[in-house]
Parts: structure tokens; C-alpha cells; sequence
């Protein structure tokens, strides 16, 4: 998994801005998901997925380990196969998905600035550095090389480097793990911000950020959806008073989860 994901740049050009669009088309999903399969062999990690990401919003999705979230986020970014379905992305855009991988990697030696100039001219893009520093609160160090930023400071240039081109479609697989509650909370809003001109898809399992920022949330297990709503409905439905807790009640085997599915496959 880690040699495949070393691989993860995100791919394509530059978008026009999909903020121009009409308000007929702004009501049109800029991501529609049907009837996905993904499968690893005898694993079935994305097991017959269907939902619609809206332009403006942001959809995170939820799940315990294993059950599937980075695999259909990746199938998203057109970075692995699909056995079954379809995923139609944005077509009006030259660069029409912009990906953060779980594990980002990048040049040691270059500094910020030069990080996403770099990556500009590697996807044919041009790109306002200033802005797209600023966008994510990197403005004061864009001097600085990525080897000495820290782990948020990372994540954070990770994020500008998946919106270079400003594509419509933003993809962030864990963008704020294993970042501290204050850096946690400004990549909630750099996510906020982002989702002003882009539908945004987020795989997190940080749910206290979730809830303050998901317009939709999918529940996965085991490859499967078993609830999409916003947070304040998936609680009410479970009649909880927080997405942890609605979790809980939706998601039949948390602990465990991963080792029985493996058994299964090696069995
Ligand atoms: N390249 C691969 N080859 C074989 N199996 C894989 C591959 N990628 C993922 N899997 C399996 O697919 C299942 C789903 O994995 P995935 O990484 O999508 O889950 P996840 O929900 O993102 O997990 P986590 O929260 O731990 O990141 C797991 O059982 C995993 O072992």
C-alpha cells in the first residue's frame, strides 16, 4: 500500500472557475459515485457505493479502520480500479480533481513557494504562490524548506498542493492526522474555506471536526455505506447527542473490524 501511495500526486490542470457557472448548473453534483466496486482480490473494500457530492459543500467520510474510506477516496482520484460502477468527475475543468494523499511526499530541499511552483509546472498549471500559501496559512514561511516545517505545517502544504489550479472537485484523505487541537481546527476551516469554491470529500476520523464542518456524512463499514446525512440528522436518527456516539449505534463492529475482515480473506 505504501509503494502505491508514494504515487499519489494529484494529477490533471487548471480549472476554470466553476464559480462562474449558472445557478441551474451549481445545482448539478460536481461528483456523482454509482453503484462503486473496488476489490482487493477476494477483499471487496468498496462495496457497492453510490452517493452525489454537491458544488459549495463538504462531504467527509467516516468510518472505522479498514472500512474502506482512503480505497473509495483513491478510486475517486481515479488512482486505483473499479470492478463495478461509475464515477463521473468534473469535465468542464482542465485540472478537474485536486488529491491529498494520506501520506504526502515531497521534495526535502525545496521550500514552500518553490514546492507548489514546482508542482505548477509539473501539471502545466499557473498559480498564484502568494494566494495559495495564504489560502492555507502558510503565508509567513514560504521561504522556508519543507524539511523543516512540522507535521501541521506539512499537511497544510499538502492541502495548497491539491488545490493548485483551483479544481472543482477537492479531495483530502486525512488532512488533519496527527495534528494538535489547534491545528486541527485550522485545517476544519482552511476545509470550510476551500469548500467557498470546490465540493470538498474528506476522509477523517476526527469526528468532533467532522460535525463542525460536514455538510454530508457517509458512514462506512465494511465497504458499505450505512448511513449519509448531515451530522445533525444522523444524531437525530440515532437519537445522540454527537457523531461519536451516532457512530456507535450505526457502525456494527468497531473493534475487531479490520482482523475479521483479513481473516476472512486469508481463511
Ligand atoms: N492495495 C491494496 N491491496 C490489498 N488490500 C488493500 C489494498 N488497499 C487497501 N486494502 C484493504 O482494503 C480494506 C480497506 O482499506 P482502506 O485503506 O481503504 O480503509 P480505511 O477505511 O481507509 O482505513 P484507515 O482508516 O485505517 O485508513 C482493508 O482491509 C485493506 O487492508
Amino acid at each position: 500500500m505504501t509503494d502505491e501511495r508514494t504515487e499519489d500526486t494529484a494529477d490533471g490542470t487548471t480549472a476554470e472557475s466553476a464559480a462562474t457557472d449558472t445557478v441551474a448548473d451549481a445545482a448539478d453534483p460536481t461528483l456523482v459515485v454509482e453503484d462503486l466496486v473496488v476489490a482487493f482480490g477476494d477483499l471487496v473494500a468498496v462495496d457497492d457505493v453510490s452517493f452525489t457530492v454537491a458544488p459549495g459543500t463538504v462531504t467527509c467520510l467516516v468510518g472505522p479502520n479498514g472500512s474502506g474510506k482512503t480505497t473509495l477516496i483513491r478510486a475517486v482520484a481515479d488512482l486505483v480500479g473499479i470492478d463495478h460502477g461509475s464515477v463521473e468527475r468534473p469535465e468542464s475543468a482542465t485540472r478537474p480533481v485536486g488529491y491529498l494523499p494520506q501520506a504526502p511526499a515531497f521534495r526535502p530541499q525545496f521550500t514552500v513557494a518553490e514546492t507548489l511552483q514546482f508542482y505548477a509546472d509539473l501539471t502545466g498549471e499557473s498559480v498564484d504562490v502568494d494566494a495559495a500559501v495564504n489560502r492555507v496559512g502558510l503565508g509567513g514561511v514560504p521561504d522556508r524548506r519543507v524539511d523543516a516545517l512540522s507535521g501541521g505545517m506539512t499537511r497544510l502544504l499538502g492541502i495548497a498542493q491539491a488545490t493548485v489550479g483551483d479544481p472543482p472537485l477537492v479531495l483530502l484523505d486525512e488532512p488533519s492526522s496527527g495534528l494538535d487541537p489547534m491545528m486541527t481546527r485550522h485545517v476544519a476551516d482552511v476545509i470550510t474555506d476551500l469548500a467557498a469554491d470546490a465540493a470538498v470529500l474528506v476522509t477523517s476520523h476526527d469526528l468532533t471536526a467532522v460535525e463542525r464542518i460536514a455538510d454530508q456524512v457517509l458512514v462506512l463499514d465494511r465497504g458499505r455505506i450505512v448511513a449519509a446525512d448531515s451530522p445533525a440528522k444522523l444524531q437525530a436518527s440515532t437519537g445522540t447527542d454527537d457523531l461519536e456516539s451516532a457512530m456507535s449505534e450505526l457502525v456494527a463492529s468497531e473493534s475487531g473490524q479490520v482482523a475479521t475482515r483479513d481473516a476472512e480473506v486469508d481463511g
